[in-house]
């Protein structure tokens, strides 16, 4: 664990070290991600089932490659009372959410007598990645299917690794709660390309979405343009800017709530207070004992966790905009102050009762979040990633004669006379 404070003076070139070295940086995986995609496009399920057998050590033959709408509808059946009503009440509140994401159709005629408009379609099948490595992640299938289904997608495609052959039957259940069609048990970087490139077993799917840890991350990035995708959602972080009135044992929860997902993923802390510093990172190493997922958040809180000392809370908003981090939990006595100015973030999590773990289950909004500094430029999975527009555009002889010579004369100046004429040919011009 790195500390740092903003008065020290080298604190700027540290700080843009954290910055930059961020996990999928640095655990450099493009090159094997860029063979294993071209294997699978090669030799489609024979490659599925080599990298299967060698990254989670079962033969797909054997075990069987995919699981039928009977066994998850059975899953769904088995769970205690317990387990269903809190998958229900996730389910619930998911939809909720998205369902307000739906965007409307704009049909409208301008000044110049020129309809215009803009139609939403969904893909016509999209595949959803659950992550199923070091942990099995039912709320991911959540939060992948529900808008996929809110947006009308035909075909929902779910690929999730099963190590050792042994299948997560809540993910089951959660598949048939969101009414997946397909279940398929691969994982990584192998089952991206499946799914780009499609295989004699799995049909190929039009976006792919959802997270997971590096190597389908890259897969996801090196794969765009083949498919479409949500965005580069990998390994878990959090930010938390806390100050000293809160309890430090709750804050370093906060903390390694992210670092037990990865042993890359990244957890940091801003505050204002040296003795709260010290008690969270004395907290940390108390609360990671109890865990058993402690070897993993121990790796992920040595390696890349970070606290910062700040003078004042003045100085965070410039630093959570630089780390653009996947969740930004705000806790202090004016959390929505500093949201104010906090622009680049997947999720923000606002005072001492919010804590992140909340919006990973059961808030509503989707946790498949932009990680490593893209939400610079990227957003949240929504419906809107299940679908795209189409404009549509129509004139009569009017509206064509108040703009169409304006559209001639720049067509002529590009050096374009067909275009030039397809339009004139209308005006009456020779
Ligand atoms: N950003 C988000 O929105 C978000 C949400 C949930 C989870 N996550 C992240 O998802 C990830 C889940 O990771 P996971 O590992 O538990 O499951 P995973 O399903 O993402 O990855 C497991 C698969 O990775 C592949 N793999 C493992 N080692 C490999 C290697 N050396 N070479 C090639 N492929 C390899 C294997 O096929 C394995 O089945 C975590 O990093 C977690 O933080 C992110
Ligand atoms: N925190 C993860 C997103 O980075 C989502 C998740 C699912 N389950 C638990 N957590
Ligand atoms: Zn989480």
């Amino acid at each position: 664990m790195l500390r740092l404070s903003s008065s020290d003076p080298d604190f700027a070139e540290a700080f843009a070290r954290v910055v930059s070295d961020r996990r999928e940086s640095a655990v450099d995986v493009a090159d094997d991600v860029a063979a294993i995609i071209k294997a699978v496009r090669a030799r489609g399920d024979e490659a599925l089932a080599e990298y299967t057998a060698k990254f989670d050590g079962h033969d797909l033959d054997v075990t069987g490659w995919q699981v039928d709408a009977e066994a998850c509808k059975a899953a769904f059946d088995a769970l205690t009372p317990e387990l269903r009503s809190a998958l229900e009440l996730a389910a619930s509140r998911i939809r909720a959410y998205h369902e307000a994401q739906v965007p409307e159709d704009r049909d409208y005629t301008d000044d110049a007598g020129v309809r215009l408009g803009a139609t939403w379609s969904p893909v016509d099948a999209a595949g959803l990645y659950v992550p199923g490595g070091r942990a099995a992640y039912p709320s991911s299938l959540l939060m992948n299917a529900i808008p996929a289904k809110v947006a009308g997608v035909e075909r929902l495609v779910v690929v999730t690794p099963t190590p050792k052959g042994d299948v997560n039957p809540l993910v089951l259940a959660a598949a048939h709660l969101a009414g997946v069609d397909e279940v398929w048990r691969v994982g990584g970087a192998h089952a991206v390309a499946a799914l780009a490139y499609g295989t004699d077993r799995i049909a190929p799917v039009d976006v792919v979405t959802g997270p997971g840890n590096a190597w389908v991350a890259e897969a996801k990035r090196q794969l765009y343009g083949v498919v479409g995708i949500d965005m580069v959602a990998g390994p878990s972080e959090i930010l938390v800017i806390a100050d000293a009135r809160n309890d430090a044992h709750r804050i370093a929860a906060d903390l390694l709530s992210q670092a037990e997902h990865d042993p890359t993923s990244q957890s940091i802390l801003i505050t204002d207070d040296t003795s709260f510093a010290q008690a969270v990172a004395d907290a940390v190493e108390v609360e990671l004992s109890a865990l058993a997922t402690q070897e993993t958040a121990r790796t992920s809180w040595t390696d890349n966790g970070v606290i910062i000392n700040v003078a004042s809370f003045d100085e965070a908003p410039a630093l959570a905009n630089a780390l653009a981090a996947e969740h930004v939990e705000i806790a202090t006595d004016d959390p929505e102050g500093l949201m104010r100015s906090i622009r680049h973030a997947g999720s923000v999590f606002l005072g001492r009762m919010t804590p992140e773990a909340v919006g990973d289950y059961v808030a509503g909004p989707n946790h498949v979040l932009p990680t490593g500094r893209r939400a610079r430029f990227s957003s949240g999975l929504s419906v809107l990633d299940f679908m795209k527009r189409t404009s549509f555009i129509q004139l009569d002889q009017a509206a064509l004669e108040a703009i169409g010579p304006a559209a001639v004369a720049l067509a002529d100046a590009e050096g374009l006379p067909a275009h030039a004429r397809s339009i004139s040919i209308r005006l009456g011009q020779s």
